[in-house]
């Protein structure tokens, strides 16, 4: 790889750290953080790493990778980095600058798998990013949703609305069932912090098996009280966690509507109601973008379903330690130096790798050169999930 020609580098110290998190936020057309608001904001970077550039005019671009794990399919946990805050300069966009420091990351991360959530649909995928996870937005209608008798509601929910003991708690139960479904993370007690303060009066219905984060604002212009929820986290460990969870979330006094923010595809609220179409779903999103970085340690760290294996060819023009034929099969995924079978850029084996799509799929939309055609079904047996990837923490 060659030397950029701008300095990127590691930041140090709390004065260019907020200078870095100044230029992020002027990249989103948003004034620096007051000081008030300042030691949150710099307490969410206790894990993390920020790279910045610099030209003879000062800092001109600004990535944060934040040190966090992502759960894979067959339950192991991996480091990931968590990237966040990227930014150029307005006056130095579209020269490289986002390039530089990108490559620069990329090549000085020791973590196998970097995820990220994209501005916009066309910056990250020449950097080797695919989408790997997506989410639906629902609304439910409080008046027409109630669970059917055979709902598996059982347990007790308890609501914690103290905020001391919320931000004492949040951290900790996202720590244990935010990683319930390949694609899941954790974030640092710091970032959980900055949420809290940004979000304000937010409650938390706890169950033996997950947790749900939510808060309440009154319905502007509507009839004297009426409120409306938004749920921003829903986390639960079984069917039945996520049906009391949801049973005491919809049975709440004066919430005429609650809206349940970045859920996995196949969640079954649609099932777990009387009336289905109380659930309307008002928006699908990409969520999670992910990179494989180590190609081999990521390709070993996942399981396999049951099929033939086959012999896949990675393509990589950026990181070219990762080209190369890999036999991806039952038993794992290792190198080889069988013929391919299917050969795939290192954005559609990122976007495949947790199961959110079949390979064949992308062999569908061109974007698999298929050598031999009975691969393409058995690849599609040996990376499909039994449940939607998903990750429902936005960093
Ligand atoms: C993970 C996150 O934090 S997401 C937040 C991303 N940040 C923002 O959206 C803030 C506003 N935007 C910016 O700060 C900048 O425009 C950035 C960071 C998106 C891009 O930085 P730049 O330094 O301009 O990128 P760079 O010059 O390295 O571009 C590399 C390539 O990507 C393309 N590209 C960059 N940004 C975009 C974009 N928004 N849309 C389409 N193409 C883009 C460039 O045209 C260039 O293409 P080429 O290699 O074919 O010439």
């Amino acid at each position: 790889m060659t030397m950029p020609p701008h300095d990127v580098r590691t930041l140090s110290g709390e004065e260019e750290l907020r200078a870095a998190h100044a230029l992020f936020r002027s990249c989103l057309h948003t004034p620096p953080a007051t000081d008030e608001d300042w030691p949150a904001a710099y307490g969410s970077m206790d894990r993390a790493t920020v790279l910045s550039a610099f030209d003879d005019s000062g800092m001109i671009g600004t990535l944060t990778a934040n040190s966090s794990v992502l759960a894979l399919p067959g339950g192991k946990v991996v480091p990931m980095d968590a990237v966040s805050r990227v930014g150029v300069r307005a006056d130095r966009t579209r020269r490289g600058v986002l390039s530089e420091v990108m490559r620069t990351h990329l090549d000085g991360t020791s973590a196998p798998i970097a995820t990220l959530r994209a501005t916009e649909g066309a910056i990250y995928r020449r950097f080797g990013y695919g989408v790997a996870t997506r989410t639906r937005t629902v609304q439910i209608d409080t008046g027409r949703a109630r669970l059917h008798d055979r709902a598996p509601v059982a347990g007790d929910v308890r609501l914690v609305r103290d905020q001391d003991e919320v931000r004492r708690l949040l951290p900790e139960l996202l720590e244990r069932w935010g990683t319930v479904r390949p694609g899941g993370i954790v974030m640092s007690a710091g970032f959980w912090q900055l949420v809290l303060k940004r979000e304000g009066y937010l409650r938390l219905a706890v169950h033996e098996d997950g947790v749900a984060c939510f808060k309440v604002e009154e319905d502007k212009g509507g009839e004297h009280y009426s409120y409306s929820m938004e749920v921003g986290a829903l986390f639960a460990a079984t069917p039945t966690a996520t049906a009391t969870l949801l049973k005491f979330l919809l049975g709440i006094d004066l919430v005429r509507r609650v809206e349940f923010v970045s859920r996995p595809l196949d969640e079954e609220f649609e099932l777990l109601l009387a009336d289905p179409r109380a659930v309307r779903t008002t928006e699908i999103e990409d969520e999670t973008w992910l990179r494989l970085v180590d190609v081999p340690a990521a390709l070993a760290a996942r399981t396999y379903g049951e099929a033939e294996p086959v012999v896949i060819e990675v393509v990589d023009d950026l990181l070219p330690a990762n080209r190369g034929r890999y036999l991806v099969g039952p038993d794992g995924a290792e190198r080889t130096d069988r013929d391919a079978q299917l050969r795939l850029g290192v954005a559609d084996l990122g976007a495949a790798y947790l199961g959110d799509r079949p390979l064949s799929q992308f062999a569908d939309a061109g974007l698999v050169d298929v050598l031999d055609a009975a691969a393409l079904p058995a690849a599609d047996r040996l990376f499909r999930l039994d449940r939607a990837p998903w990750c429902g923490t936005y960093f």
